[in-house]
C-alpha cells in the first residue's frame, strides 16, 4: 500500500523492526506468504473451476478434464486449509509483538507517568497499542498480498493477451494504489483530528470522575460535564464523518472488479469465443476484487497513524519521553518555595514576558492587591449574606461500618464566626467538613441554616442514608482533603468553569494563598493530579482556587498541609485576613496559635471531646493542653481519646 510504506521514516521501520523482534517478523513474514498462498489458491480455483465448466461445455472426452478436476478439488481443500494456517500465524505474529510493545510501552509510560493525564495514558497503553495489531494483520499483510496477486495475475494474463493484461493492470492499480491513495488523503485529516479530540476527551473524562467532589463543592459539575459532554459529541462527529469517508471510497471501489472484467472480456472476445475468455475475465473479477481491502486498510492506516505517532518514541530504547499531547508544553515544576522560584522566573522569561513583566513588578503592587483582596473579600460578604449554620445531633454510619464516625455532634456557626476542628486522626474531621459543604448526608440529627432545616443539600439530609451525594450546597465550600488538581491551566484550576473573573483577581488569588510568582503563568498547565507540583504548590493552589471567591461559609481541611511551619503561618494569617467576615470551618493538625478562631472544637472518636476557645483549652487538662504547640499531632495519638 503506497500511504504505509511511502510514510514511514527509515529510523521509525528500524525500531518497529526492533520492537517486532526476530521470531515474530518471520511469522509475520509467513503468514503473508500463506495469505498470498490462500488468495492464489482462490484465484486459482476460480480460473480452474471457470475452465473446467467452459470445456466440459464442449464435450471433450474426461481424460482431458481429469487433471482440471483434480486441481479444483485440490484447490478448494487447500485454500481453507491455507487460510486457517494464515489466520493462525498472523494473529500469532500480532500477539506477540503487542505482547513486547505493551511492555516497553508500559516501562517507558511508567518513567513519565506524571507528565501525562490518565486518560491519555490509558489510550496509549491500551487503544494504541492494540491499534499496532491492526496495522500489522489489517494493513501490512493485504499490502504484501495485493503486490503478489497483482504480479501472478497480470503475468499469466499477458501469456494469452497483452491487451487484457493492460486493463486488468489499470484495475488493480486503480484498486490497489490510486482508490487507497484517495482515501487515505480523505481520512488522514479526519483521522489526527479524532486522535487529538479523543485525547482531550478521555483526559475530560478522567478529570471529571477523579475530581468530582471539588468540581461538585465548586458547583463546577454541570460546566465540566458539558466540558466532556461537548468533546464527545465532537468526537463521534468526526468519527461519523470518516465512516462516510469509508462507506464512499468502498462503494466506489465495488464498482471497479466489474468494471475491470467487463473490459477484458471485450478485448478477449474479439478473437472469436474460446474458454481463455471467460477464464480471464472471471480471474479479472477476482484479482481485483483481492486488493480491494487495500482501500478499507489505506482509512484505517489513516487512523492507526497518529496512534502509530505515539508509540513510535516509546520504541527506541534510548528514546526520549514522549511528546507532551497537550496544546501548551508542559511546564517544568512551577515555583513557589525557596530556591526553584528563580527558576520558575527564568522560565516565565522565556515564554514571553509581557504578562509575567506585570506580575514581577515588585512588592509594592503585590502589596496593593492584598488590600484590594481584603476588600474584594469584605465586599462580597456584604454583597452576599453569611447565614446562620446550626448542627443539630448530627450523626453519621458509613455503609457497612458499625461505629459512627460522627454522634451528637452540636455546632453553631453564627454569620462570621470561625471554628477550628482538630483531633487524632481518625477522629471524624472531614466527615464534618463533609456534612458542612453537602457531601455527605448525615444519618441522624439536623443542619440548619438561618433556623430553617436544611432538608438536604439537595433534598433531605435527615433519616436519608449517608453517602456522597455529589452535590455540594451552593453556598458553602472550601479545601477539601484530597482536593483535586485538574491536568489544566492554572487559570482553569482556579476557576473550575466559573465565569467573571480577571487576571488581577485570579492573581490575587494565588497572592493570597501564598503563590504570587504564578500570577504570570495563569496559562501555563498543571499535570494531572498536580504531578508537576510540589506537596506545598499543591495545597497553595487548592486555597487559591478557594479563595477566588469564597464562599459565605469557608471550609478548610488542612490547608496548609505540606507547608513548611513559617509558610503555614503566613498562608494562615493571610486566609484569615482575606476571609474577614466569612464563616470559616477550618480542619488543622497544626496546635499552634489557633487564638484567632473563635472556637476550638476537639474531635475525638467521632465525638466533641472539648470545645472552648485556645487560652480557655490550654488551661485545662485534655487532648488540646497535651498535644497544642507540637507542630504535627502524632500517629501515637490516634485514639488515645485524652481528655475524654
Ligand atoms: N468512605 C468511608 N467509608 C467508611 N469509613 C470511612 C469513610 N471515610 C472515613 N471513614 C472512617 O470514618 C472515621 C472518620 O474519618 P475522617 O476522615 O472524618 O477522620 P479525620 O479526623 O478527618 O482523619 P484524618 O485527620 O486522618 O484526616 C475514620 O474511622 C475513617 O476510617
Amino acid at each position: 500500500m503506497s500511504a504505509s510504506s511511502g510514510t514511514a521514516p527509515s529510523g521509525t521501520r528500524a525500531a518497529g523492526l526492533r520492537i517486532v523482534g526476530g521470531s515474530a517478523v518471520r511469522t509475520l513474514v509467513l503468514a503473508a506468504l500463506l495469505s498470498a498462498a490462500t488468495d492464489l489458491s482462490g484465484l486459482g480455483l476460480l480460473a480452474t473451476a471457470t475452465w473446467l465448466i467452459s470445456r466440459a461445455a464442449q464435450r471433450p472426452p474426461i481424460v482431458a478434464l481429469t487433471v482440471a478436476i483434480v486441481a479444483v478439488r485440490a484447490l478448494a481443500i487447500g485454500k481453507g486449509t491455507l487460510r486457517y494456517l494464515e489466520r493462525l500465524a498472523g494473529h500469532d505474529a500480532a500477539l506477540r509483538v503487542l505482547a513486547r510493545l505493551r511492555t516497553r510501552v508500559y516501562a517507558k509510560l511508567s518513567r513519565d507517568a506524571g507528565r501525562l493525564p490518565r486518560g491519555d495514558l490509558l489510550a496509549r497503553l491500551v487503544s494504541d497499542v492494540d491499534s499496532v495489531q491492526d496495522l500489522l494483520l489489517r494493513c501490512a499483510i493485504p499490502a504484501a498480498v495485493a503486490g503478489v496477486v497483482t504480479v501472478v495475475t497480470v503475468g499469466f494474463t499477458a501469456a494469452f493477451s497483452g491487451p487484457a493484461a493492460l486493463l486488468l493492470a489499470a484495475g488493480l492499480l486503480t484498486a490497489g494504489l490510486a482508490l487507497p491513495a484517495l482515501a487515505f488523503r480523505l481520512a488522514d485529516r479526519a483521522a489526527a483530528r479524532i486522535a487529538e479530540v479523543r485525547g482531550r476527551y478521555l483526559a475530560a473524562s478522567v478529570d471529571v470522575l477523579a475530581g468530582a467532589a471539588d468540581l461538585a463543592v465548586f458547583g463546577a459539575t454541570g460546566s465540566a460535564l458539558a466540558g466532556a459532554a461537548g468533546q464527545a459529541t465532537a468526537l463521534a462527529r468526526l468519527e461519523r464523518r470518516a465512516g462516510a469517508v469509508g462507506a464512499a471510497t468502498g462503494a466506489v471501489g465495488a464498482l471497479i472488479p466489474g468494471a475491470t472484467a467487463i473490459g477484458v472480456f471485450a478485448v478477449t472476445v474479439r478473437g472469436g469465443p474460446s474458454v481463455m475468455v471467460a477464464v480471464l475475465s472471471l480471474l479479472a473479477l477476482a484479482a481485483v476484487e483481492a486488493v480491494l481491502p487495500l482501500t478499507g486498510a489505506a482509512v484505517r492506516y489513516a487512523e492507526l497513524r497518529g496512534a502509530w505517532r505515539r508509540i513510535r518514541p516509546l520504541l527506541a530504547a534510548d528514546s526520549p519521553a514522549p511528546p507532551d499531547p497537550a496544546p501548551a508544553p508542559l511546564p517544568a515544576p512551577l515555583a513557589g518555595d525557596g530556591a526553584d522560584r528563580d527558576g520558575a522566573a527564568r522560565d516565565g522569561a522565556a515564554r514571553g514576558g509581557a504578562d509575567r513583566g506585570g506580575a514581577d513588578e515588585g512588592g509594592a503592587d503585590r502589596g496593593g492587591a492584598d488590600r484590594d483582596g481584603a476588600d474584594v473579600g469584605s465586599r462580597r460578604v456584604a454583597d452576599a449574606p453569611v447565614p446562620a449554620i446550626a448542627a443539630r445531633r448530627i450523626e453519621v454510619r458509613y455503609p457497612g461500618v458499625a461505629v459512627p464516625a460522627l454522634s451528637g455532634i452540636d455546632l453553631d456557626l453564627s454569620p462570621g464566626r470561625r471554628v477550628a476542628v482538630v483531633g487524632p486522626s481518625g477522629a471524624g474531621k472531614s466527615t464534618l467538613l463533609g456534612v458542612l459543604v453537602g457531601q455527605l448526608r448525615p444519618t441522624a440529627g439536623r443542619l440548619l441554616v438561618d433556623g430553617v432545616t436544611l432538608t438536604s443539600p439537595r433534598s433531605g439530609v435527615a433519616d436519608s442514608p449517608t453517602e456522597p451525594d455529589g452535590l455540594g450546597w451552593p453556598r458553602s465550600g472550601g479545601v477539601l482533603a484530597d482536593g483535586y488538581v485538574f491536568h489544566a491551566s492554572v487559570r482553569e484550576n482556579l476557576t473550575l468553569g466559573r465565569t467573571g473573573f480577571d487576571d488581577p483577581a485570579l492573581g490575587r488569588a494565588l497572592t493570597d494563598a501564598g503563590l504570587p510568582d504564578w500570577a504570570g503563568r495563569l496559562d501555563d498547565l498543571i499535570g494531572e493530579d498536580g504531578a508537576t507540583l510540589s506537596g506545598g504548590q499543591r495545597q497553595r493552589l487548592l486555597l487559591a482556587r478557594a479563595l477566588l471567591d469564597p464562599p459565605p461559609v469557608l471550609v478548610l481541611d488542612e490547608p496548609t498541609e505540606g507547608l513548611d511551619p513559617a509558610a503555614a503561618d503566613a498562608v494562615l494569617a493571610d486566609v484569615l485576613r482575606v476571609t474577614a467576615g466569612h464563616t470559616v470551618v477550618m480542619v488543622t493538625h497544626r496546635l499552634v496559635d489557633l487564638r484567632a478562631f473563635d472556637e476550638i472544637v476537639v474531635l475525638v472518636d467521632g465525638r466533641i471531646a472539648q470545645r472552648g476557645g485556645h487560652d480557655a483549652l490550654l488551661a485545662r487538662p485534655g487532648w488540646y493542653s497535651t498535644w497544642t504547640g507540637i507542630r504535627e499531632v502524632p500517629d501515637s495519638a490516634i485514639g488515645s481519646g485524652v481528655g475524654r
